[in-house]
């Protein structure tokens, strides 16, 4: 039998491995700590520009490797690390699992995350939406008042797996396209992440806009309504992107990016409205008593019963779900296929599993065979802690706390860096390496705080699309690794930091049959 904890193949160097190893045991222990809120370490604070001094005089910093600068000053100042941008409030960065506990704790009634700004302001330009932003953007009793309804239609196990046939669907149709796209010898030919991110579209296109949009299809025709629902998705994503992690000089003025940010937002806006009016209609026509019965409801239909949701704040809710779910979704699929092709071993426990619970993979995928991939779901969740989405959940504090022995004051801001926690040697031992197994019950590598890796956030304002994107990702690796053996001829690769991590250079995934 392979004994894959001892072939793991190391994390690629992005930088982290010489941060991590030997020195980079940042505990409290390490650092002096005193009693006052002032001395919260950090870079040195200048009056106006804050510590932005400490980050230009810094020769390595890059803006796309923004967690390099984090760890260093993790390593230099200790887990808590106060800092402050120039026109932005303090901001503590935390390391610690515990200390992200507790501010999870401390802000769990009311957790306020920093607003969308871009999003914000090209909703409150457009009268639709009569000054309500959704709840990626919105804080307190407003983000409650819709939170609060959607939660169990988009949470609930039964209503995820009502998409499961149907994502089963689109992830054949990307196996379909994988085998085209190959040369003689396997190796895909074209950008994998475009083709990754048409998957998490067409996926989430299931649940928002409650049918299949094509993306996938190589007849559509230009200027044809699946093609301008997808054209519209995508500019919406990236100026999101753009407007978030550039210049934001948009909060002065109406920049390029932030009118094509305005522009695709009341493009999908408008195509969420379309295709509520036709779910109604529909809706309208299912007459019999027994058709109701026989009718099982899709999120969009549950949420428009909901009382208390207006059909602006359903709309408002598609809309949002294309943003939240694709790159997040996408990025994560590239991670595993990644990680996945460099650790053979793995890949083969990963088949063994499959093979025993899919059978010949003939029959559509269902809730009972993922009830039973145990490996496969620790192979997700060491991916998502090895190269998370994301840096980490944000909070702004609504009053003061005590963290230890410093205290974090009302309106700033708690950056809880639980992708570099899960880098920490402190809570993951072996943590640059690819160990799918530290995550199966019985913990063979040790326990794990339940803080320590939190990809997806924790409380109620944790991400609401956790199981959809699950089960995204588990039919991804079962369809995949029942049909393909998966290769990677290249070296490392860079993963970037721009508003969310991504792959820098492309995908070259081989893909063998099996
Ligand atoms: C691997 C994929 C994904 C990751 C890692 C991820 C991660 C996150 C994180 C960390 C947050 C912030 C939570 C917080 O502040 O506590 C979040 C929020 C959110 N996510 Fe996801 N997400 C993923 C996929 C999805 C999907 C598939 C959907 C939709 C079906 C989705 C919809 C949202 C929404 C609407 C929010 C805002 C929630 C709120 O503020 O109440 N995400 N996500």
């Amino acid at each position: 039998m392979i004994n894959s904890m001892r072939s793991v193949r190391l994390l690629p160097v992005w930088g982290v491995q010489q941060l991590v190893q030997g020195h980079a045991r940042v505990s409290t222990s390490s650092v002096s700590l005193t009693t006052t809120t002032s001395s919260i370490p950090g870079p040195k604070c200048y009056p106006v520009v804050g510590t932005l001094p400490d980050i230009l005089t810094d020769k390595e910093f890059d803006k796309e490797k923004i967690h390099l600068y984090f760890m260093k000053l993790f390593k230099k100042y200790g887990p808590i690390v106060k800092i402050k941008a120039p026109g932005e409030p303090t901001t503590v960065l935390v390391l610690r699992p515990e200390d992200c506990r507790e501010i999870l704790q401390h802000t769990r009634e009311n957790p306020v995350r920093t607003p969308m700004g871009c999003l914000k302001k090209a909703r409150d330009s457009n009268p639709f939406y009569e000054k309500k932003a959704g709840i990626v953007t919105e804080n307190g009793e407003e983000w409650w008042r819709v939170r609060s309804k959607v939660q169990v239609p988009v949470l609930k196990p039964e209503y995820v797996h009502s998409y499961l046939h149907d994502m089963d669907l689109v992830t054949q149709d990307l196996l379909e396209r994988i085998s085209r796209l190959r040369d003689a010898n396997g190796e895909i030919t074209v950008n994998f992440k475009e083709e990754l991110e048409k998957w998490s579209l067409e996926n989430i296109c299931l649940i928002s806009l409650n049918q299949r949009v094509g993306c996938f299809d190589p007849n559509m025709v230009p200027g044809s309504e699946p093609d301008l629902i997808v054209t519209a998705a995508r500019n919406f994503m990236s100026a999101l992107k753009d407007c978030e992690s550039g210049s934001k000089l948009w909060k002065i003025y109406p920049t390029k990016t932030f009118k094509q940010l305005q522009q695709s937002m009341d493009e999908v806006t408008k195509t969420c409205e379309g295709v509520l009016q036709e779910i109604e209609a529909n809706l309208e026509r299912v007459q019999s008593e027994e058709e109701m019965s026989r009718h099982k409801p899709k999120m969009v239909e549950l949420l428009l019963r909901e009382p208390g949701l207006t059909r602006k704040d359903v709309i408002t809710f598609m809309v949002d779900l294309i943003p939240g779910a694709t790159e997040t979704t996408s990025d994560n699929a590239a991670v595993v296929l990644y990680q996945l092709a460099r650790n053979p071993q793995v890949q083969v426990k990963v088949q063994g599993e499959l093979d025993r619970v899919l059978g010949d993979g003939t029959s559509p995928i269902t809730p009972h065979h993922l009830a039973q991939l145990t490996y496969t779901k620790a192979v997700f969740k060491e991916s998502n802690r090895i190269m998370p989405p994301l840096l980490g959940p944000v909070r702004i504090l609504q009053d003061n706390m005590c963290l230890g022995e410093y205290t974090l004051e009302k309106g700033w801001v708690a950056f809880l860096m639980s992708a570099l926690t899960a880098w920490d040697e402190e809570e993951f031992s072996r943590p640059l390496e690819f160990v799918p197994e530290r995550w199966l019950r019985h913990r063979p590598l040790g326990s794990i705080h339940p803080c320590a890796s939190l990809p997806f956030s924790h409380g109620i304002r944790m991400c609401p699309g956790k199981r959809i994107a699950e089960q995204e990702i588990y039919t991804l690796i079962a369809r995949t690794l029942h049909r393909y053996n998966l290769d990677w001829k290249y070296g490392d690769l860079e993963r970037t930091h721009k508003f969310v991590f991504s792959f820098k250079d492309p995908l070259k995934f081989t893909f063998i049959d099996r």
